[in-house]
């Protein structure tokens, strides 16, 4: 029996990558800390993944278990330090509070096992690596811990889009019918886990900029002048033409950008950023222009969506206009209970701090970068 511990039992933990664990044949154990969705998994045999579009078909997930991280840290500690493979899918600002248990886990792991497979399913560039220093971090012997060579950390890019789920659905997800799991395979020299349906990389950078840059750019993107539009779905704010033609503008920018940083295939691209176009379109998916917006300080950071392609592209010496755009609307986004976008509308509203001053400290970016001087008129004019 192979066992996958897996932290986060969310859209994503329950509708994609516990998913394609269970199928994969390993018996999924799911740690969260939400107290009633644990409670909910352990006292099912079963939850199904509805997918919706073309082809779409039931998925019926059994074998799991359910481990409440808060609760009962020592359960999750000694289920890692027998486990095959573990992943998450919290969002990357929690990654640095899962990180000790799973240090732990790796301590308490008798050495003669094979090394687990760690691998961190989020929205962010590298973020295994970003688990694997907190986990250092957490580890007594810091880099030079022997417990790090009971894990294999591998990189990963996630794309399948799983909305909120409606009340009342219970365990059941509603998920499209795509998806795809990018995994660098390198750190693996070839006894990577058998897994159908992931798509193996030599390094990730090419599939994760590409993903990134492509799917959630444009993503955000329809979420932000969707929500200024007045549309709720975002398959409502891909029909407006205005919002369209912002998203393809943000497109072709990053498009640019990637074709010739990563040299792909120009055909191969503009297929790809129509069949995501596509996606959006989805007018069976119940997504929302407040879900795929939310935590905008998180989208508007220096490694993110916008700032990583639109600061590549300025110190090209073009200007990443559609890009610098859509950023001004994400300032824009004002959602009650969207906790960063409180902070921020909060931070535009502070008059003791200057355009420059907001618009290094929202991007990361150094006053004297050339995506700054035109953030701050973005900044100026959500100001006034
Ligand atoms: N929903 C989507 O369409 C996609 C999401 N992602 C990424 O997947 C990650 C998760 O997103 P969603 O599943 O949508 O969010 P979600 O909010 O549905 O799930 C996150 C889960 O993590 C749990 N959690 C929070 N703190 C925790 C902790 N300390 N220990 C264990 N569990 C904890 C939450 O209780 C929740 O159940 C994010 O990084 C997101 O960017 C990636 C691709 C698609
Ligand atoms: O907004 P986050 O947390 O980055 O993640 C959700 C995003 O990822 C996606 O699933 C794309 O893979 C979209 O649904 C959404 O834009």
């Amino acid at each position: 029996m192979s066992v996958a511990v897996h932290f986060g039992a969310g859209n994503i933990g329950r509708g994609f990558v516990g998913l394609l664990l269970h199928e994969a044949g390993y018996d999924v154990v799911f740690s969260d800390v939400n107290a009633e969705l644990i409670d909910d998994l352990s006292a099912a045999s079963s939850y199904t993944v509805h997918e919706v579009g073309q082809g779409a078909q039931d998925h019926v997930v059994t074998r799991f278990s359910a481990l409440n991280s808060a609760a009962d840290p020592d359960a999750v500690v000694a289920a890692v330090a027998s486990a095959d493979v573990v992943t998450c899918a919290v969002g990357p600002n929690v990654l640095r509070f899962i990180a000790p248990a799973i240090a732990q886990g790796l301590t308490a792991r008798d050495a003669s096992l094979s090394p687990v497979a760690v691998m961190a399913c989020e929205n962010a560039i590298n973020a295994t690596d970003r688990l694997e220093e907190f986990i250092v971090s957490a580890l007594p012997g810091g880099v030079d811990d022997p417990a790090l060579a009971k894990a294999i950390f591998a990189n990963t890019a996630v794309d399948r889009i799983v909305p909120a789920q409606a009340p009342g659905q219970g365990l059941d997800v509603t998920v499209e019918t795509y998806f795809e799991w990018a995994i660098d395979r390198t750190p693996f020299h070839g006894a990577e886990p058998t897994i159908p349906g992931v798509h193996w990389v030599d390094g990730l950078e090419a599939s994760i900029e590409r993903k990134l840059f492509t799917v959630n750019t444009g993503h955000a993107t329809t979420a932000y002048h969707g929500f200024l539009a007045g549309a709720d779905k975002i398959s409502d704010a891909i029909a407006l033409p205005a919002v369209r033609e912002k998203v393809e503008a943000v497109l072709a920018e990053t498009s640019a950008y990637l074709i010739a940083k990563h040299e792909l295939n120009a055909q191969d691209h503009a297929a790809y950023v129509t069949a995501i176009l596509g996606r959006f379109e989805n007018v069976g998916l119940p997504d929302t222009v407040t879900r795929v917006g939310r935590q905008p300080l998180r989208k508007l950071s220096r490694d993110e969506r916008f700032v990583s392609p639109g600061a590549a592209i300025a110190e090209q010496g073009t200007e990443p206009t559609a890009i610098l755009d859509a950023m001004g609307a994400a300032l824009r986004f004002d959602v009650s209970d969207d906790e960063q976008s409180v902070e921020l509308q909060a931070l535009l509203a502070d008059a003791s701090r200057t355009d420059v001053d907001l618009a290094t400290a929202i991007t990361g970016l150094d006053e004297s970068h050339p995506l700054i001087v035109p953030f701050v008129e973005r900044i100026s004019a959500a100001r006034a």
